[in-house]
């Protein structure tokens, strides 16, 4: 198995930058998923492990090794694509054996039978062994597409949206089923996504990529209640994070209109303190309290019942923000509510960069 790192790595695809300065440690038997909107350079930053490109500038190493020479061959490292890259008139057996079959390996049948059963055990498609592959779901595509690079037994495992085609049920089924693998198998697996759901399920750690940036690296936890700037706050989370313009004085913070007025605690109180002037001042939706002990009053302004509970769409002035609530407290349009800002769970970023003051801070020291 695999540690991979890239080091300041750019890529430039003719004038356009692809990717900018990047860095990433990848721990050995670790699940990374690399998230970022269409565009942001996950795909290139795959190619360029995965040996099918090289930087423009920087090194890419693997177990400490730079192998930016490598073909991707030496590099034994296996790439699952979004689309399905089966042999439709094959067997789901001969698609598993196809990789084996080269002469590069020179294995025996014998050798050939185990790997494929193994494989096929892992991903329980055993029982398709002698089915055609345009004879299966997409589900099962999408099984035996990983089942291509299990049996190479690569040193590490790159996936470049490999649930984006399936349907949600099994996107979410396939989901765990992958993280049950990556763990049976203790290997490296780095995962590319849009979506933040699936970053936020598997991952150990997540990249946010931000055009060809690194916008932040952390646990899911970390992502999720200490975003690094606005961009990674409003991409991680559903529904984003509420932003507002706000001003902070000796530690209170003033918003909507002047509407909201709290005093701020926790790390939120310190990430203000010392700072007086405009903010933006970000909050997510389940730290939106609606009931009778608010300390201001909103309109509804729509309502979303997501089963386990409603999502609110809150309206004060013009000023538009979500909130969450049980699914069984009766609340309808246009009813007048009222609501608190949970003071310790306000994150407050730079107007100008967009970077959270916690994170300012941390730069700075
Ligand atoms: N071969 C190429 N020639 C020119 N520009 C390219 C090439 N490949 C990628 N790019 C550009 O590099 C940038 C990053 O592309 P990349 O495919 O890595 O993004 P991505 O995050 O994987 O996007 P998506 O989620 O849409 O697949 C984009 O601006 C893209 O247009």
């Amino acid at each position: 198995m695999a540690q991979i790192t890239l080091d300041k790595i750019s890529k430039t695809y003719a004038a356009t930058p692809a990717l900018r300065d990047l860095s990433l440690d990848i721990a050995d038997g670790e699940f990374f998923v690399l998230l970022g909107p269409t565009g942001a350079g996950k795909t290139t930053t795959l190619r360029l492990i995965a040996g099918l490109d090289k930087p423009t500038t920087g090194a890419v190493r693997i177990d400490g090794q730079d192998v930016v020479d490598w073909t991707a061959a030496q590099r034994d490292i296996a790439l699952v694509f979004q689309y399905y890259s089966l042999y439709p008139r094959y067997t789901v057996r001969q698609n598993l054996e196809f990789p084996l079959k080269s002469r590069v390996h020179n294995y025996t049948q014998a050798e050939i039978d185990t790997r494929v059963n193994s494989a096929s055990k892992i991903l329980r498609i055993e029982h398709l062994l002698e089915r055609k592959t345009d004879k299966l779901s997409g589900g099962e595509m999408q099984r035996v597409a990983i089942g291509r690079a299990i049996v190479r037994e690569p040193r590490a495992f790159l996936m470049d949206e490999p649930l984006s085609n399936l349907d949600a049920k099994l996107r979410e089924a396939l989901r765990s089923e992958l993280k049950d693998l990556q763990m049976k198998l203790g290997a490296t697996f780095l995962f590319v996504t849009h979506d933040q759901i699936e970053a936020m399920s598997m991952g150990d750690r997540i990249g946010v990529l931000d055009e060809g940036r690194i916008a932040q690296i952390g646990t899911p936890y970390e992502i999720y209640n200490n975003p690094r700037s606005v961009f990674v706050a409003s991409f991680v989370g559903s529904p984003a994070m509420n932003l507002v313009d706000a001003t902070v004085r000796n530690g209170r913070l003033t918003a909507l209109s002047g509407k909201l007025d709290i005093a701020l605690s926790g790390a939120a109180g310190r990430e203000a303190a010392g700072h007086n002037g405009p903010v933006t001042a970000g909050i997510r939706a389940e730290d939106v309290v609606v009931g009778p002990d608010g300390t201001a009053e909103a309109k509804v302004h729509h309502v979303e019942n997501h089963g386990v509970e409603l999502i609110l769409t809150l309206r004060v002035d013009d000023h538009l923000f979500k909130a969450t609530a049980p699914a069984t407290v009766p609340i309808k349009i246009e009813d007048t509510v009222r609501f608190a800002w949970t003071a310790d769970k306000v994150h407050c970023f730079d107007t100008n960069t967009g970077i959270s003051f916690t994170h300012r801070e941390k730069a700075a020291a």
